[in-house]
């Protein structure tokens, strides 16, 4: 895709940002791999939590009739309140997944590419992600599989969620690579251990509980597997051993054979998984990185000076001083001005395999980059090492139509908070509408919901300077709110979030 797009950039972000420098933070709950919200010798992990949270929210679907799916309905009480949810790791994978806020990213899709990002960081393999799921308004119908059902059930349960009998096999040898089975939710299948090293008494599938391998293979192959749901003392609910022998142990010797044929095939099952959503939800393409990628960008008018901020990532590439990065910005007369940009910080993602390289926009030693208000700026291209680049000849386009302006003050800086907006409108730009919208707002149920809130146009011009007017509007809130726009019937998004917490927001002077 081209950027910028308000989505999808959020999309790309949450997929891709990952670790070291500007991480959107899911990676930070599973790396280490045996990080738990229990704590370390727990015997729980996140990754486990989290993979089987996805699974157990997706296991409702019904191919026949379009229901269920991964639409966070696990999130409802309603749902982890039935028999085939016990535990707390639904809970504890909704609170840590959903910590993270990333405006306009469902719940539903940041737990799939949690999930995702959780596998690739314990040692699992690349799993395409596609964006756009909805959230849920209410629980789905029950469905999950359970340990002590017959291998018919599962056979039937499988092939309702849209799985044949050999997926239903990889998938949970797929998801049973993780984890294993505690003792206080089933003290049938997992005995008391007394082990200050597994402190909830977790009976592991395999003997690597936090790390992607086929060793729930291996060791089931070679007969030295601990899973308790192969060897466990009730045969009832050894649920595992019945799935992986119900084809004569074809599939499950092939994962013990090839470590590569199984992650390949979880890396397709695992996506499926995640991508099985009611029907009607209409999913984005594969999110891909985006090779040069700006963000955080920020306008903020001052007198006769429009002070732009930001940065830029280099996908696939690591740190190295002696590159050279340049910024051609574009502005309305027609210029063009060259700005040597400052390394800020590398990043990298799933596991390692990829890294990026940040710069920022701003020049050394200074913290905005001051721009001439009548010129503006219409777009950004990048030269490093003296290639272009562009977007295929698009450039990045900026739009400096509608911007914060640093006349915004406050008159109350305690709750109930007292504060005034200032959006400078370009001259010309003759918006029909200028509206705020609130960022991480959500309905009763935790879904992220619209709320706008107009702007209304002077009733006199009030002139910024000669090219920019401003519209105002008081405030009394604490929110965080990204500036919009409409002309000739086209949305105009701004560049930047701004609440009453703006950096800089000052006392309005006091009328005499
Ligand atoms: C017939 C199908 C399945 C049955 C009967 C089953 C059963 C179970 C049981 C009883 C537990 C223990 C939960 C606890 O201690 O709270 C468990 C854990 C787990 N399951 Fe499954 N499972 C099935 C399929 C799957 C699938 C398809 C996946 C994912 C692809 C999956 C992923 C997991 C994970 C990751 C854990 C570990 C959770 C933790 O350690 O916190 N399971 N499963």
């Amino acid at each position: 895709y081209v950027w910028p797009s308000q989505t999808l950039d959020a999309l790309e972000s949450a997929r891709w940002d990952q670790n070291g420098h500007n991480a959107v933070g899911f990676a930070g709950f599973v790396v280490p791999c045996d990080l738990a919200l229990q704590g370390f010798h727990s015997g729980r992990a996140n990754v486990a939590d989290w993979v089987r949270t996805a699974y157990h929210d997706m296991a409702t679907h019904n191919v026949e009739d379009g229901t269920g799916g991964l639409d966070a309905s696990i999130r409802f009480s309603e749902e982890t309140s039935r028999a085939e949810n016990p535990g707390d790791g639904f809970r504890n994978t909704l609170v840590e997944v959903t910590s993270i806020g990333i405006a306009h990213v469902s719940i539903a899709d940041k737990l799939a590419v949690a999930t995702i990002l959780a596998i690739e960081n314990c040692g699992g393999p690349e799993i395409p992600f596609r964006g756009g799921r909805v959230d849920a308004g209410g629980p789905n119908t029950p469905g999950v599989p359970e340990p002590q059902q017959d291998l018919q059930s599962h056979i039937a349960s499988f092939a309702r969620q849209g799985f044949t009998p050999t997926e239903m096999i990889g998938l949970v040898a797929c998801g049973h690579t993780f984890g294993g089975v505690e003792h206080a939710p089933f003290p049938g299948i997992s005995p008391e251990m007394d082990d200050p090293n597994n402190t909830l008494s977790v009976s592991h599938f395999d003997t690597t509980f936090a790390h992607f391998d086929n060793n729930v293979a291996t060791e089931y192959m070679s007969g030295t597997t601990q899973n308790p749901l192969v060897v466990g003392s009730n045969d009832t609910t050894n649920s595992d051993k019945r799935i992986f022998a119900s084809d004569g142990n074809v599939t499950m010797k092939s994962f013990a054979d090839s470590p590569e044929l199984f992650a390949s095939t979880c890396s397709n099952l695992f996506a499926r998984m995640l991508n099985t959503v009611p029907r009607g939800v209409q999913l984005t393409d594969v999110i891909t990185p985006l090779p040069v990628k700006p963000s955080k960008l920020q306008l903020t008018m001052s007198g006769n000076t429009l002070k732009m901020s930001g940065e830029v990532r280099f996908w696939n590439m690591v740190a190295d001083p002696q590159r050279t990065v340049f910024m051609l910005l574009d502005d309305h007369a027609g210029g063009t001005r060259n700005v040597t940009l400052p390394a800020a910080g590398v990043s990298t993602a799933t596991g390692g395999r990829y890294n990026a390289a940040w710069y920022t926009l701003v020049p050394q030693s200074s913290t905005s980059l001051a721009l001439d208000a009548a010129a503006g700026v219409t777009g950004m291209r990048f030269v490093v090492d003296g290639k272009l680049e562009d977007q295929g000849g698009v450039g990045f386009a900026v739009q400096d139509g509608v911007v914060f302006s640093d006349t915004s003050c406050y008159t109350s800086n305690q709750e109930p908070f007292k504060w005034r907006m200032d959006v400078a409108v370009r001259n010309g730009l003759n918006p029909t509408r200028v509206y705020l919208t609130q960022i991480g707002s959500t309905d009763s149920t935790g879904r992220e919901i619209a709320i706008e809130v107009d702007v209304p146009p002077p009733a006199m011009p009030v002139a910024v300077n000669v090219n920019y007017s401003i519209w105002s509007i008081d405030m009394t809130d604490g929110n965080f709110y990204n500036i919009e726009a409409e002309v000739d019937g086209r949305k105009l998004i701004g560049n930047d979030v701004f609440g009453y917490g703006a950096t800089g927001l000052k006392a309005c002077p006091t009328s005499t």
